[in-house]
């Protein structure tokens, strides 16, 4: 009898998606949790092939217990889950769902520093309380958000959506910096390439959206956070530990900048004593950039296609170690 690979959905997939996969192979599904000690979980990944799901620690302890494994399949465009050195090293595939996410995390972004901004969450909460007239007050009022300075760090895919929003839609000034200069976002979006220490000076809103890599980790902390101006708002979509959470919270307590907007932290789920939390000026997402409904199923579609591509020995289209892909 033929029988059905194994594959692991790790934390979850969406429906249609999950009962397609569970129709091909022979699935299981692990959370978090399961990762470290559950005997069926160590189990089950001594014999499977594929993984497929949202931050599997793909690190060489893990991955000693996995030796049949061909493919992890990221359902998210980060991929810092995974060492890709080890997994190439093992002959083992790692893929991501770029593109297909990119408008729905720079809307949110927008959402970010508007409701930043504009104090929308504290605001809410007053109409909701009937305290309609303490919240018309001009302590409340919050800041403009059009023809401001927005600096954005890492201008890839989402970095230069969240410019062509800004720029386009509110007439903001766009300033960014990169690994390398990127000439078609200066001419779509007449942005202006600076160093970082450039950008965190003279820009009124901070948008951090790098990858998380040995390089950006920490990348911004007490002292990038001393070079910006008092009244900048700082956006974060990135990952938590591109920033160095106590020096925020510092800057924070300490009126080095004046607010931030956060969907990404150190910890997650993030600890409810974390002082962000009880901070008014900071508005808080629970790392949603990414979901909506729409952009939930095309992640899935697309994680699921990299997958079946692994495990039927043909090249998947999002490979983030393309160097581990030989043809026989
Ligand atoms: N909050 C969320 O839900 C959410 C959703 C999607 C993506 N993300 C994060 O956003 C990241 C970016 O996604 P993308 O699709 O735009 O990726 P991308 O690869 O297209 O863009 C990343 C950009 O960062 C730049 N960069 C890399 N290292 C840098 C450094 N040291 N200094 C300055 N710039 C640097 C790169 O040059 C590139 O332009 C993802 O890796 C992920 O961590 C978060
Ligand atoms: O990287 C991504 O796609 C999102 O942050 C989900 O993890």
């Amino acid at each position: 009898m033929h029988m059905k690979k194994k594959v692991i959905v790790y934390d979850r997939i969406e429906e249609p998606v999950l009962s397609a996969l569970q129709e091909e192979f022979d699935v299981r599904i692990f959370k978090e949790r399961d990762a470290h000690d559950n005997p069926e979980f160590l189990s089950f990944l001594q014999e499977t092939e594929g993984v497929i799901g949202l931050g599997f620690p793909g690190q060489s302890d893990i991955l000693d217990k996995a030796p049949n494994l061909k493919i992890i399949s990221n359902v998210s465009v980060g991929y810092n889950n995974l060492d890709t050195e080890e997994l190439t090293k093992r002959n083992i595939m790692g893929t991501n769902t770029p593109d297909v996410l990119t408008d729905t995390v720079a809307d949110m972004a927008m959402g970010l520093m508007l409701s930043t901004a504009r104090r929308m969450p504290e605001l809410d909460q007053y109409v909701k309380q009937g305290k309609w007239k303490e919240a018309v007050t001009t302590e409340l009022f919050g800041v403009d958000v059009h023809h401001k300075k927005l600096g954005i760090i890492g201008m890839g895919r989402i970095g230069k959506a969240i410019a062509q929003r800004a720029h386009l839609g509110f007439n903001m000034d766009i300033l960014y910096h990169s690994r390398t200069p990127k000439p078609d976002a200066e001419e779509r979006f007449n942005a202006t390439y600076m160093n970082l220490e450039s950008l965190l000076r003279n820009s009124d809103y901070i948008c951090l959206i790098t990858p998380l890599t040995d390089e950006t980790r920490g990348m911004i902390g007490k002292k990038e956070f001393q070079l910006m101006k008092r009244s900048a708002i700082f956006i974060n979509v990135s990952r938590g530990s591109t920033v160095v959470e106590a020096d925020l919270i510092e800057a924070l307590k300490n009126k080095e900048i004046a607010a931030a907007g956060l969907d990404v932290y150190v910890q997650e789920p993030v600890n409810p004593d974390n002082e962000l939390l009880k901070m008014k000026n900071v508005v808080t997402l629970p790392h949603i950039g990414s979901a909506t409904a729409e952009t939930e199923h095309k992640m899935a579609a697309l994680a699921a296609e990299n997958l079946r591509a692994g495990l039927n020995g043909e090249k998947p289209g999002n490979l983030v170690n393309p160097e581990v892909w030989k043809k026989e």
